[in-house]
């Protein structure tokens, strides 16, 4: 399958860049052309000197200086083909990452939930950084050898027919031992690519696990682990680079036992008289071009069975379906945002439902409070509201209108979200505010700050709003980081609210503001808060307990 992939991607790759190709093969071929050519001068030079022997006259001046001329000009070719070849293969790559990159983003969330971030790394950094050099570097001698290859082939039969049988003889063997001896290679290429992944994903865990490794003193079993797949990696490249430097020296030594066959053949053509010298000139220099492609191409064919390696882990990625959302369905346009649960089932892949046949409705602008035991599936409700998950069977309206026929970005558009794990990006407290805010206002800014109770510490920061949060918000509190989550999502101005433990990190008076300011702060929104907070009972339009896979109405 993915032979198909790639071939399709080949040619979709080439039709999109097929004048800057056909350029580099037309000078690819010009400068075949001039390499082909030197032999067959070198044999026309040895005629005219074999003529005039004794005297270096200017013609002899004039044709040495053609042929430095000759040798110039070749590497001009040279030059503008390995820069355009390399520039071509520099442009995919770019390409490639940032299709990649969307790719990688259109996935579903539930993928990130079950992938490790280390895999989806290191296929943007190792695997794609392996083609690269495939484009850039390989490609800019795989072409002009073959070119030289068939060229050389092409002389030595116009010279000497018979030659060609020799040929044909040697190219399948050549192709034959590249194969037996290539075959290891393409299984090694593949397990090295995964356990490179495997270490990428592994460092960036325990990165990011850091404080959890001091706290439990676990760096040196750590450092064991990593060491051992180190060691397992450098096995596997141990036996890539062994059987990938034997290819060329056996293909070199198969061709040049070929060319000395093709050399003793000529030369007893030459002795019956059948062969000129300045053929058999010309044919010993085809002979030595004929060989120096083929033991590249031997050392290219190792590093295309390591480039196969790292695509298929490439299009496996790609032909995963991404978040089932149609640019086609039409926009959620809704005036008022009453929510309304029909009979919802669900279950994660492979596991028992978390919902069955669950139902609610929660009038527009009106403030529901949910909460059950662990595990009960309150996020689960949440996310299937902002469209992360599908139902299995049964429907969830927003203003009556069913959210699986609309676009996922303009139901998010209508939710805020305050989620338990509050998520915030590494720049200033301003940037995290606005994530999202199509020209955001300050006076907004200010206002959503002092609604949500972040204005005031902000404030007391040295740099106040311009004070970096750290990845992830490392820089904050949990109380702080959950402040500044509820100013975000209410400056959005969304029609719903969804807030999950809004308060569990607050302390008692920041949480009596909020509960405080509740009605008038949450007014103009429908409201979904998964709370355990007792003190949210009174503020609450409606209370619902999630028990075994059902809802309890209390309030
Ligand atoms: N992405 C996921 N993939 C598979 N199973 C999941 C996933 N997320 C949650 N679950 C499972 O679904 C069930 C409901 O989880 P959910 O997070 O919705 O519960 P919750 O009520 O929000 O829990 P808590 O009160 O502890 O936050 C749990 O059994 C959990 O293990």
């Amino acid at each position: 399958m993915f032979d198909r992939l790639r071939f399709e991607y080949g040619i979709k790759v080439f039709n999109e860049h097929k004048f800057t190709f056909s350029y580099v093969v037309f000078l690819m071929l010009c400068e075949t052309g001039v390499s082909l050519s030197i032999p067959y001068f070198a044999g026309k030079y040895s005629e005219y000197f074999i003529a005039n022997p004794t005297i270096i006259n200017d013609s002899h001046i004039t044709i040495l200086v053609l042929w430095c001329a000759l040798f110039a000009f070749h590497s001009l070719l040279r030059f503008l083909s390995t820069y355009n070849v390399s520039l071509i293969g520099a442009r995919l790559m770019a390409e490639l990452s940032c299709r990649l990159y969307d790719h990688i983003q259109a996935l579903p969330v539930q993928f990130f939930k079950e992938n490790k971030r280390g895999d989806v790394l290191s296929m943007l950094s190792t695997d794609l950084a392996v083609i690269s050099f495939f484009a850039s570097s390989v490609l800019t001698n795989l072409i002009p050898n073959i070119l030289v290859l068939l060229g050389a082939s092409f002389m030595m039969f116009k010279i000497e027919p018979t030659i060609a049988l020799l040929v044909v003889f040697i190219i399948p063997l050549i192709f034959i031992v590249l194969k037996i001896v290539g075959k290891g290679v393409q299984p090694i290429s593949r397990a090295l690519m995964q356990r490179q992944a495997d270490s990428i994903a592994l460092a960036s865990e325990n990165i990011g696990a850091i404080s959890l490794i001091k706290a439990f003193n676990q760096e040196n079993a750590q450092s064991d682990k990593f060491k051992h797949h180190t060691s397992e990696i450098l096995e596997l490249r141990r036996k890539q680079l062994k059987l990938q430097a034997i290819m060329s020296p056996l293909v070199q030594f198969l061709s040049s036992l070929g060319v000395l066959v093709i050399v003793l053949f000529c030369f007893t053509r030459f002795q019956e008289g059948r062969l000129l010298i300045p053929d058999l000139v010309s044919l010993m220099l085809y002979g030595l071009v004929f060989t120096r492609p083929l033991s590249s191409l031997a050392g290219l064919y190792g590093q295309v069975q390591h480039v196969i390696g790292a695509s298929d882990r490439l299009l496996k990625f790609y032909h995963l379906e991404s978040e089932t959302d149609s640019s086609s369905k039409k926009r959620l346009d809704i005036t008022t945002a009453d929510i309304k649960f029909e009979q919802v089932c669900f279950a994660y892949k492979d596991k028992p439902p978390v919902f069955e046949s669950l139902s609610f409705t929660l009038a527009n602008k009106k403030i529901m409070l949910l909460y059950g035991e662990n595990g009960g599936g309150k996020t689960t409700l949440m996310q299937l509201l902002m469209k992360f998950n599908q139902p299995t069977s049964g429907r969830i309206t927003i203003g009556g209108v069913d959210i699986a026929n609309v676009n996922n970005s303009s139901v998010r558009d209508k939710i805020g979200l305050v989620s338990q794990d509050v998520l915030l990006v590494n720049g200033s407290i301003t940037q995290n505010i606005t994530y999202g805010v199509v020209n955001p206002s300050s006076q907004k800014m200010l206002q959503a700050c002092q609604a949500s109770g972040a204005d005031q510490f902000i404030q007391e920061l040295p740099l106040g709003y311009e004070t970096q949060v750290g990845e992830g918000g490392v820089l904050l509190s949990g109380g702080q980081k959950q402040r500044i989550s509820l100013a975000r999502a209410l400056l959005l101005e969304p029609k719903i609210l969804l807030l999950d433990e809004p308060t569990s990190m607050l302390d008692e008076v920041s949480k009596q503001n909020i509960k405080d300011k509740f009605t008038d702060l949450f007014s103009q929104y429908t409201v979904i808060i998964i709370s355990h907070d007792p003190t949210l009972y009174d503020v609450a339009d409606l209370v619902y307990k999630l028990e075994n896979k059902k809802l309890i109405r209390e309030k």
